[in-house]
């Protein structure tokens, strides 16, 4: 359960959706060692005051399947490109943790023997009790679907508090603000106000099964060194959906 005291975390377990394109830094494709080790820290404080922290990491820094499709691939192949990016990402975010001496599992929804572990749900909610961060690769396994999904689908199997959206804003806004600079941020919105004005920063597959499920969601900006630990020590940080 989640706990509000001043002194206690609010959240015990958490699932962390990294973006892939957060993994960028300020390059326009692949992956920035030094973005990831700040991750790293990040992620490594959570540990350090006892929290539990599952992540889903995108690929949208290497490929996307829409993308490839509108290129004229087919679209199942595209998916399965995107699907393994993400776990070329997950092995990435594994050795910068490892380096920070956070032990980490990564276990990807397809099987894939000799590099990572299959996913396994019991698995995965043992090695959170161990204090291990679990990193969740290959988004669900199927192809249509995206990684805010796969975040909100893994969050609610292994029972976290709350899934947290790492992004490059630093919450839901009116509109995207980086097409409309009127926009205004909410601290606050229901899952069906988001599905209403159809606030695009999660799909809608995704806010739908948080919806379903009552899982809140929260989506806030990496960027800002301390967000993470912030938010699960009960500050203002981010737009909560719940
Ligand atoms: N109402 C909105 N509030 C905040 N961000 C929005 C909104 N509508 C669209 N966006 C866009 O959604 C992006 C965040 O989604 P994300 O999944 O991280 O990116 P991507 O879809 O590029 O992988 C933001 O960079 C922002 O440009
Ligand atoms: O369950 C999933 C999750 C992801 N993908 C594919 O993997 C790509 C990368 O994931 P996503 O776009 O969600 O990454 P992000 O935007 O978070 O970097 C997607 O575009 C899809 O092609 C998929 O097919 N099924």
């Amino acid at each position: 359960m989640p706990t509000s005291s001043k002194n206690q975390p609010r959240y015990n377990r958490v699932l962390l959706k990294l973006s892939g394109e957060a993994l960028m830094g300020e390059h326009d494709f692949g992956i920035d060692p030094k973005v990831l080790d700040r991750m790293a820290l990040e992620i490594g404080a959570l540990i350090g005051i006892g929290i539990q922290v599952g992540l889903v990491i995108g690929g949208g820094n290497l490929f996307r399947g829409a993308s490839l499709s509108d290129a004229g691939m087919d679209r199942v192949t595209g998916d399965h490109m995107g699907m393994l990016a993400t776990v070329m990402n997950g092995l990435a975010m594994r050795d910068a943790l490892e380096r920070s001496n956070i032990r980490t599992r990564v276990m990807s929804a397809i099987p894939m023997s000799g590099i990572v572990e299959h996913y396994d749900r019991r698995r995965a909610v043992r090695d959170l009790k161990d204090g291990d961060v679990v990193i969740f690769c290959a988004g669900t396994g199927n192809p249509f679907f995206t990684t805010d999904s796969a975040a909100c689908l893994r969050g609610i199997e292994i029972q976290a508090d709350a899934v947290l959206k790492a992004t490059k804003v630093d919450g839901v806004y009116s509109a995207d603000p980086y097409l409309d600079p009127t926009a205004e941020k909410y601290d606050k919105l229901s899952y069906d106000e988001v599905l209403d004005k159809k606030l695009g920063v999660m799909d809608l597959t995704a806010i739908l099964l948080a919806r379903d499920h009552g899982m809140p969601l929260r989506v806030f900006d990496m960027n800002r060194p301390g967000a993470l630990t912030r938010i699960v020590t009960g500050e203002k940080e981010g737009t909560l959906i719940e």
